[in-house]
This record gives structure tokens, C-alpha cells and sequence, in this order.
């Protein structure tokens, strides 16, 4: 469980993370969306400890985030952003087994948690000798998913995990994805821009605008319930075009 308690962020006197307090349930997938600029991805670099607030507190898993604890708390943590952000001077290999060297486990330990993986996001063996510029975007995608996973993390936080997909590959991966935190129950936090997205992933959607929260709840709630404006035109903004084609489309059916 992640606890957000009134965290603020500053960047070049521009305040980004406003008074921010949320909780983050075990076991749930949380979808934050928001405009562009509203502080979607700072927020999950405070929670893997990359930035630091400015004011507020932390907590992982009961545990205080500070300078100290970071280290050990990003252990918890694995992070997904788009495009994989995988080391291409390593093989996929060596990108998902990094973290697990670096603590010591031995061979054995690596090959069967690499085999557990390629089961797990259908990553055909071969790719794994492969340098990432050499993966389609679905096979990066699934390296860094293992990366994060290696682990076996309670946490994981993803940036715009599809964001670089073609819409296929994309929906292939979200349905998959979809399967995979359901089984390993773990504590997700995804960002996106897309409002089907996350509707289709989340527990509960967290609506910030301008690095503070505008609403949350489930699709229903935000689509139903609006307790802004600013929701609303956010919605509309990626709905209204959709159900504008399927009225147009009915009128013409029905002449
Ligand atoms: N390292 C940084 N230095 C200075 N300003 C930053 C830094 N990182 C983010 N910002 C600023 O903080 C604000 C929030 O950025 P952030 O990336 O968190 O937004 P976002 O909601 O994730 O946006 P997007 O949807 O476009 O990815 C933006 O105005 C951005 O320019």
C-alpha cells in the first residue's frame, strides 16, 4: 500500500504537486489521468524515490520514504515507462536480470525466475539474446514489463505503457497486462492519456489537473457523478468525438 500525505513539488518556482494527499490499495490497479502538465509523472517519481518533495511524506508498504530508505524502497518498486527505457548496450538478458545480479543471485535463480517471465508476457526465449534496437515495440514492451517484474515487486508503477504501440499491438498487450495484475495481485499505479485505457484497467481512476486531484472514483463516478467542470471537458474531450461518429453513423442508418 502506497500513502501520499499533502506532498508538494516545486520546479523553477512553478508549484507541480499541489497539497497532494492519496492512498493507493493493495492489490488494486490506480489509473491516473490527467492534461498534459499536471504532475502525472512527477508523482510516480516521488514515489520511486527519483525526486524529492518539497514538503509531505511518503509511505511504502507502512515505511517512511526518506533520502535513506529510497535505495532499498525502489527494491519493492518496479517501473515501466514507454518505449521500455531499456539499456541498449545490453542484451534483453542483461536488461531484465540487472537488478537481480546486482543482489547477488546466483545462476540458477536467474535462469528460472527468466523462464517464469517469458511464460508470464509471452516473450519468445530467443529474443532474450537480442540488443533492445533489435525488438518490435510489443517485445520491448513485454522486456521491460519482465525487468520490472524480476524482483517480484508489490509495486508496480507504469508511464504510459503503451504509449509508443500501434493500436493492435497495443490492445494485444493491454489484454494481457489486464490478466497479469489480476493473477499477481500486485499494487499498480499506471498513467495514461487515454480515458479507455483507464477505464479498462482501473480499480479507480484519479482525475489530476494542474497537480491536484480534480476527482476520484471509478469511470462511472467521474462520467456520471463530475464533481468539476474541468472533468467533464476532460471526458468529453476524448468521448464526445466517438459518440459524434456512432450518432452520425445511427442517422445514417436509419435514412
Ligand atoms: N525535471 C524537471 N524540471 C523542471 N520542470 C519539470 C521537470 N519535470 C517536470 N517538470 C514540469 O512539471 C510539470 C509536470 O510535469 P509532468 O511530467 O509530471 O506532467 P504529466 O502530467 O506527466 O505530463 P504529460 O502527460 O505531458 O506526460 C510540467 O510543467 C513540467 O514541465
Amino acid at each position: 500500500m502506497i500513502r501520499l500525505e499533502r506532498l508538494v513539488k516545486h520546479y523553477e518556482g512553478a508549484t507541480v504537486i499541489d497539497d497532494l494527499s492519496a492512498s493507493f490499495e493493495e492489490s488494486r490497479t490506480t489509473v491516473l489521468i490527467g492534461p498534459s502538465g499536471s504532475g502525472k509523472s512527477t508523482l510516480l517519481s516521488l514515489i520511486m524515490g527519483i525526486e524529492q518533495a518539497d514538503q509531505g511524506r511518503i509511505w511504502l508498504d507502512g515505511e517512511l520514504l526518506t533520502a535513506a530508505t529510497a535505495m532499498n524502497a525502489r527494491r519493492k518498486i518496479g517501473y515501466v515507462i514507454q518505449d521500455g527505457g531499456l539499456f541498449p548496450h545490453l542484451s534483453a538478458r542483461g536488461n531484465v536480470e540487472l537488478m537481480a545480479r546486482e543482489c547477488g543471485w546466483g545462476e540458477q535463480a536467474r535462469k528460472a525466475r527468466l523462464d517464469e517471465l517469458c511464460e508470464l508476457t509471452r516473450l519468445p526465449r530467443e529474443s532474450l539474446d537480442k540488443s533492445p534496437l533489435e525488438l518490435s515495440g510489443g517485445q520491448r514492451q513485454r522486456v521491460s514489463l519482465m525487468r520490472a517484474l524480476m524482483l517480484n515487486p508489490k509495486i508496480l508503477l507504469m508511464d504510459e505503457p503503451f504509449g509508443a504501440l500501434d493500436p493492435m499491438i497495443r490492445y494485444e498487450l493491454q489484454d494481457e497486462l489486464e490478466g497479469i495484475f489480476r493473477d499477481l495481485a500486485k499494487t499498480v499505479v499506471l498513467v495514461t492519456h487515454d480515458i479507455a485505457e483507464a477505464a479498462f484497467f482501473a480499480d479507480r481512476i484519479i482525475l489530476l489537473v494542474d497537480g491536484r486531484i480534480a476527482q476520484q472514483g471509478s469511470f462511472i463516478d467521474l462520467q456520471q457523478r463530475p464533481e468539476a467542470p474541468i472533468v467533464t471537458r476532460f471526458l468529453q474531450a476524448q468521448l464526445s468525438r466517438l459518440e459524434a461518429i456512432g450518432a452520425r453513423a445511427e442517422g445514417m442508418l436509419r435514412r
